[in-house]
């Protein structure tokens, strides 16, 4: 029977649409928990503490960061104060739609993502520097940070899921 009229609703909070490759047949996956079901789903996701989101960030280092070397210099003298200097600038490009964060953390991120476009793939709570968890989990899918502190540097963090 035809229930493709239900297909065009959107899905229930935290699920994603995805199909087999074995069989081509349409799964659903709740992105918190990485479960996944044959059944569309009725109800919102279920978050469970070990809910997991996925991130793409830009980083800038600076001669106090844990590190001060990247795939980019391989020792990195500027200061914080020209390292935020320098993020407030992309933090502007990528709100302005002047750019987007996945084309400016490929070429100036100092984290070795930078080939991934400054993707960090799912991550849970407890994977990542306290500052750097407490601002991406408190983003919505889509959102920009502002600037983040950690012992590595200062961030920009984009939530991508
Ligand atoms: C957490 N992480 N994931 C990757 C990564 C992910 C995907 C592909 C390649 C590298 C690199 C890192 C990492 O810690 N990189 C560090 C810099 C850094 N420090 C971070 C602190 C918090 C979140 C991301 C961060 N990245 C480095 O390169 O010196």
């Amino acid at each position: 029977q035809d229930v493709e009229h239900d297909q065009d609703e959107p899905l229930p909070k935290g699920w994603e649409k995805r199909v087999s490759r074995s069989t081509g047949q349409a799964y659903y996956l709740n992105i918190y928990t990485k479960e996944s079901q044959w059944d569309r789903p009725t109800q919102e996701a279920s978050t469970k503490d070990n809910e997991k989101i996925r991130c793409s960030h830009l980083l800038v280092k600076h001669n106090q960061s844990r590190r001060p070397s990247s795939w980019r210099e391989e020792h990195i003298t500027r200061t914080k104060e020209e390292a935020l200097a320098l993020i407030e600038d992309y933090h502007e490009k990528i709100s302005n739609g002047m750019a987007t964060l996945d084309e400016l953390a490929s070429e100036l991120s100092d984290c070795s993502s930078a080939k991934r476009g400054g993707d960090l793939g799912f991550f849970a709570r407890g994977a990542m520097q306290k500052p750097f968890e407490e601002a991406a989990f408190a983003l919505k899918v889509g959102e920009l940070s502002q600037v983040v502190e950690t012992d590595s540097g200062v961030h920009l963090i984009l939530r991508t899921a």
